[in-house]
Formats: C-alpha cells, structure tokens, sequence
C-alpha cells in the first residue's frame, strides 16, 4: 500500500508523430489535491498530454515520474474518455468488473455496487444492459466504474461533451465528492462555466506546449498571455 502516488513530474516531455510534433517540449509537476483543468482550442494537445500523464501515449523524449514505480502508480488511476465505453454487460455488471478484476471479496463488491449505484441515480437500472442507457447515463456510469476503485488520480477528457445541464451538474456533484473523498481530478473541458466551478488551478495550451497555468483565481481573473486573454474573450487562435 503506497501513501500517494503523487507528485507526478513532467520534464522536457515531447510527443512526436512522423515528424510532427503534437507535444512539447512540456515540463510541469502536479501535487496531491484539488482539480486541475486544462484548457485550449481544439488541436492544442490537451488530449495527448492526458494521455501522456497517464502513460498510454509513448513519449519520443522526456521523462514522466510518479512518485511510485509506473506499475504502482497505474493502479491507483482512473481514465474516463469523452464517448463512453461500455461493457457488453448490464449496469451492475460494469460496475463490478473493476473490483472483481481486483479480485476483491464477493460480499465487498454487491455493497460497493449498490452503494455507487445510487450515488450515480442508476439504482433502478442495474440490470439493464449498459448499451441501453442514456448518454448522461452512461457517463455517470463511466464515473462511477472508474471511482468505485477509489483512484487517487482520476484524469476526464471532456467528460460532459455531449451532455445538457442536468447531466453536466451530476457529474460535476460527482467530481467534487471524488475530490472531498481524496481523488485528483485532471481534466481537459471546453466549458468556461465548468472549468471555474471546477478548477483549484488550470493549464492553458497553445500548439502543444503550455501557454499558461496556475491557480484558478489568477488564472480566470488576470490571464498573464495575450493568448489567454484572447481565449478568454472568445477570440479564434491557433
Ligand atoms: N496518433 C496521432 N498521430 C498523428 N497525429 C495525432 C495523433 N494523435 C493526435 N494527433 C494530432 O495531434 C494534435 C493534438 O491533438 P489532441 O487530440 O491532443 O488535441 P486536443 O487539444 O485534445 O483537441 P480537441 O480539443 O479537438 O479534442 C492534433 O493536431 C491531432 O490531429
């Protein structure tokens, strides 16, 4: 059992793609607690330096360093993509799958499920096939599987997409008691109103690289770059 897995160390981190550069060079260094967001127009990299962050995307230079050996650190992270994946099984059975991979004793799992099965508002639909659901459905359901093993760092790529208001705030409900229950939140979001609800800091990206980042306050209020300032106003960049 590990204390934490954090901080995670990014230093001179590239991701290059026949020649292209999509990544870098990319330094930062994330601490234990609170949400961070990341930002920017569509292409800037948010989604490759997610994914970077949480090792499924090869690096061409740098290094990424948990606290623990990767191995370690992978089993204590969740990941939950824009579109939903789900289990050809039902709603219960998405949920379980995680814990019984864990191994985890029988009596332990049926509470753990019915527990976050009402947490999610999914209770009346654990026999369902989770294909079946709605699309604000599943992505309570994506959630829950992912926290139901109490990760400490739980990165989202834009988790509320397709989602309308209702939808949107459950999920962020969702995010917050991750936060109060111990989890990091790293999130990539192209809703200004959700990334200030959300965020204790944030991360803008330009081109692959980091424009800009720091607490959330500042960060909102007296954007530093003219590119920020730009994004912000609602202006196209890139
Ligand atoms: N495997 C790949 N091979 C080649 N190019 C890629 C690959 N993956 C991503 N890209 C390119 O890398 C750049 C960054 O993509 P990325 O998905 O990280 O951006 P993003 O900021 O998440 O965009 P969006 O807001 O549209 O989701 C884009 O130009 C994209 O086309």
């Amino acid at each position: 059992m590990v204390n934490t897995i954090l901080p995670l160390v990014l230093k001179e981190v590239c991701v290059r793609r026949r020649g292209k550069r999509l990544l870098g060079p990319v330094s930062l260094s994330l601490a234990p607690g609170g949400c961070t967001i990341i930002l920017g127009p569509n292409g800037s990299g948010k989604t490759t330096l997610l994914k970077v962050m949480h090792g499924v995307e090869r690096i061409s230079s740098g290094a990424v360093a948990w606290a623990v050996p990767d191995r370690e650190a992978q089993h204590h992270q969740g990941y939950v993509f824009q579109t939903p994946i789900m289990l050809r099984r039902s709603v219960g059975d998405n949920l379980r799958y995680p814990l019984q991979l864990r191994k985890t004793p029988r009596a332990v799992i049926e509470e753990q499920v019915s527990d976050w099965a009402r947490r999610t508002g999914l209770e009346d639909r654990l026999t369902l096939p989770a294909t079946r659901l709605s699309g604000g459905e599943k992505q309570r359901l994506a959630l829950g599987r992912a926290l139901i093993r109490r990760p400490e760092v739980l990165f989202l790529d834009e988790p509320c997409a397709n989602l309308d208001g209702p939808s949107t705030r459950d999920i962020e409900t969702l995010l917050l008691e991750a936060q109060e229950a111990g989890t990091r939140v790293i999130m990539t979001t192209h809703n200004f109103g959700q990334a200030k609800r959300l965020a204790s800091d944030a991360i803008f990206m330009l081109n692959g690289t980091v424009r800009e980042s720091g607490k959330a306050q500042a960060f909102f209020e007296t954007p530093q770059t003219p590119e920020l300032q730009a994004f912000f106003r609602g202006d196209i960049i890139g």
